[in-house]
């Protein structure tokens, strides 16, 4: 059973911590991991570059890096990128036997809660959580809601993920990594040294395109 792992994000842009942390799953989990920019991301309002433009991006970001690619079926899609939409979508394809986790930073599962059917999410992914900084992961200081029902399912191995289909929440516990992307937006907006954060691809592509100017 090869576990299928999406990462997903609005990635405006897809910076060194996601590309970080992605092979960092790629090697603890043992499996491929594929980016999943979201078209419409439904807690956040409109993104600066366009789907096509943040897929780009990804695609540029993961070139030449193995074990790494992109999925662009949110980008494709005209409908908001729930999450669990998604999820059905693909167990439709591969059915329910496979193997299928959720890679997300700390901050995006504190907020699980407050996501479309986000209890039936247990019955279709695992969850991988990377820690960020500022965001904690030990299960006694999540919300409520969320450690009644994901804490139980913690496991300690990644082998654990590869034995069953869905419902179990991994710590990752990766190096830390600082970038966000509205820091890097932030700090192209204001004109100052923002290349350190993403790929040369993608700051090539951020120049020609002149995005996040303003
Ligand atoms: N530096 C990082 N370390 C760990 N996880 C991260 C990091 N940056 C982003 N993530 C996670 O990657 C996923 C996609 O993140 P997203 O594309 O929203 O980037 P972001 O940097 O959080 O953007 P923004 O600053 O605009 O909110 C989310 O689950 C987020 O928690
Ligand atoms: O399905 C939801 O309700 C939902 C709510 C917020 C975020 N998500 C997903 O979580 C991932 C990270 O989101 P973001 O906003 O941090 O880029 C991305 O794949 C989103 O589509 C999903």
């Amino acid at each position: 059973m090869s576990l299928r792992v999406l990462y997903g994000g609005t990635f405006d842009p897809v910076h060194a911590g996601h590309i970080a942390v992605a092979k960092h799953a790629r090697d603890v989990l043992a499996a491929e991991v594929a980016l999943l920019p979201a078209g419409d991301p439904p807690h956040k309002g409109p993104t600066l570059a366009s789907a096509a433009q943040r897929v780009a991006m990804c695609d540029l970001a993961i070139a030449g890096i193995r074990g790494l690619r992109v999925d662009a079926r949110e980008a494709m899609r005209d409908t908001p990128s729930w999450t669990f939409d998604t999820l059905v979508e693909l167990r439709e394809e591969i059915g329910f036997d496979l193997p299928v986790a959720l890679l997300i930073g700390a901050d995006s599962f504190l907020s699980l809660p407050t996501w479309k059917e986000w209890r039936a999410l247990f019955g279709l992914a695992h969850f991988v959580v990377a820690e960020r900084p500022g965001n904690v992961l030990q299960a006694n200081t999540w919300p409520t809601e969320l450690h009644e029902a994901a804490s139980e399912r913690i496991v300690q191995t990644p082998e654990e993920l590869h034995q069953a289909a869905a419902g179990s929440v991994f710590m990752m516990n990766q190096p830390v990594f600082p970038h966000s992307s509205s820091e890097i937006r932030a700090r192209i907006a204001q004109g100052g040294a923002w290349q350190t954060g993403v790929d040369p691809k993608v700051a090539d592509f951020i120049e020609s395109n002149a995005l996040y100017r303003q």
